[in-house]
């Protein structure tokens, strides 16, 4: 069975008199351990879509499943139950508690997916490049530290879907090396992975290529 799959999604924003169609029909379906790259030019729907696929937004047409289960037109509190029973999510706007520190929002997310005795919090930390910012708060970040402290929160519950909007656009060539390792690692434990990047290296080591285009799926 498709552990993520996304039927017709439709996404329109209103800004004055401007309508903006950011996704126009888009399905696709995602299995377990699969690891696919999401690419296309800017202004394409990638985000937005992966908002919708994760319950952060609700499309204005078509539905989303996460392992079976509903996730579209719910309450709030039941999509953050499904996101936090399956989910690591880094998006653009970022997942940090601005007045924890980098080491405090891991152990936190990993205290809401119930992982309290999880020992990976300095292995993460050392993925991401920042064992020298482990005790900085997430305010006193660089804006590269910050996605790469956002990545580690996000991979702090080994949630069984990432999804993770550009994950190596602010990383040197070490440590996006590493994540793509990591990306690897899931793959081998079966736990899915669904990253937009617009890095054909990283795009290389994907299973699977979803091309968006103007809202569409061009190319899967
Ligand atoms: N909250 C919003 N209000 C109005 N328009 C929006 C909103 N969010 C996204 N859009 C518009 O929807 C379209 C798709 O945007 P989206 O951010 O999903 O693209 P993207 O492929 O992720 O782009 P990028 O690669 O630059 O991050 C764009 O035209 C964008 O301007």
């Amino acid at each position: 069975m498709s552990l993520l799959v996304a039927h017709e999604l439709y996404r329109f924003f209103h800004t004055g008199e401007d309508e903006t169609f950011a996704l126009r029909g888009v399905s696709l379906c995602l299995s377990q351990g699969e690891f696919v790259a999401l690419m296309g030019p800017s202004g394409s729907g990638k985000s937005t879509l992966l908002a919708c696929l994760t319950g952060l937004d609700e499309p204005d047409g078509g539905h989303v499943l996460v392992d079976g289960m509903r996730l579209t037109r719910r309450s709030e509190a039941a999509r953050a139950r499904i996101r936090a029973r399956n989910f690591g999510i880094l998006l653009q706007s970022g997942n940090l508690f601005p007045h924890f520190s980098v080491e405090q929002n891991i152990r936190f997310q990993m205290r809401l997916a119930d992982r309290t005795d999880d020992p990976r919090v300095d292995e993460l930390v050392e993925m991401v490049g920042l064992r020298h910012r482990a005790h900085a708060f997430a305010t006193q970040l660089s804006g590269g530290e910050t996605a790469r402290a956002g990545l580690a929160v996000a991979l702090a519950a080994n949630p069984p879907i990432l999804v993770a909007d550009e994950p190596t656009a602010e990383v040197d060539a070490d440590t996006e090396s590493r994540l793509i390792d990591h990306f690897e690692t899931r793959r081998r434990a079966g736990l899915t992975t669904l990253l937009a990047t617009h890095s054909t290296a990283l795009a290389r080591k994907a299973d699977r290529i979803i091309r968006l285009h103007d809202g569409r799926v061009e190319d899967d």
